[in-house]
């Protein structure tokens, strides 16, 4: 399989798909000419988008838009990678392109869309539906039946109370409490969560 983009979260991902031992690592791809390795793994300049047509690959970029964008653009076998020490209840299901990182908890009848990232230690509770391109940050939780919108980032350590709608392109900040819906594009931080813009996405 291969990897596309080669910064920081890129690491993290490597290291998921080593531990579970599912696929081998055949290169990353990223035009950053700062790159020609990662760990033992060589990494590729993108020639022709064609090249993926028949491999399996995850976007392993942070940033939600840009996952979208690239998804939308190569056409390849998109798989997910599940860290071993995650712990995933039996009905969860989870979406191609994915990955669930080390510590995370995925409780009873959790929807997981495509390109998502859940990241360490994150914590999502029952019947909880993360729809496609979503990063639930290290260490966030959201208790049972949230429902999060398309894009939208929860910051590390954020809480969420059961039952809650956040909107699509949100951006939740580090640490914030969320106890009402939150509308699509806000971003909202502090105890209890405020908001104080609105993402603008291109082409959403
Ligand atoms: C493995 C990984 O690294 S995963 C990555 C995890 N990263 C995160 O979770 C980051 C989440 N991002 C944040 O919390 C950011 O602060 C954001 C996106 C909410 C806001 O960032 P910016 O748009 O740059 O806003 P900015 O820093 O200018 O702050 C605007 C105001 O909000 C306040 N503010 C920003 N973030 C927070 C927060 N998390 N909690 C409370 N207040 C906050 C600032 O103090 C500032 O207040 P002021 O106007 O009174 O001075």
């Amino acid at each position: 399989m291969y990897l596309f983009g080669g910064n920081g979260h890129c690491k993290v991902v490597v290291d998921i798909i080593k531990k579970s031992n599912e696929y081998p690592i055949e290169g990353i791809f990223d035009d950053n000419p700062k790159f020609n390795a990662i760990f033992d793994i060589p990494v590729f300049k993108t020639k022709t988008l064609d090249f993926f047509i028949d491999k399996q690959l995850i976007i392993s970029i942070g940033n939600n838009e840009i996952r979208k964008k690239i998804s939308k653009k190569i056409p390849a076998l998109y798989v997910k990678a599940i860290h071993p020490n995650a712990i995933v209840s039996y009905d969860v299901k989870i979406n191609e392109g994915t990955v669930i990182m080390a510590g995370a908890i995925l409780n009873a009848s959790v929807y997981i869309g495509k390109h998502c990232i859940v990241n360490t230690g994150a914590v999502i509770d029952h019947d909880c539906s993360i729809n496609d391109f979503v990063h639930i940050s290290p260490n966030a939780s959201l208790a049972g039946n949230v429902v999060v919108g398309e894009g939208t980032q929860i910051g590390i350590g954020a809480s969420v109370i059961q039952g809650i709608k956040i909107g699509k392109w949100v951006t939740v900040g580090a640490g914030t409490v969320i106890i009402d819906d939150v509308p699509d594009f806000a971003v909202i931080v502090g105890n209890p969560g405020k908001i104080i813009k609105y993402n603008s996405i291109e082409n959403e």
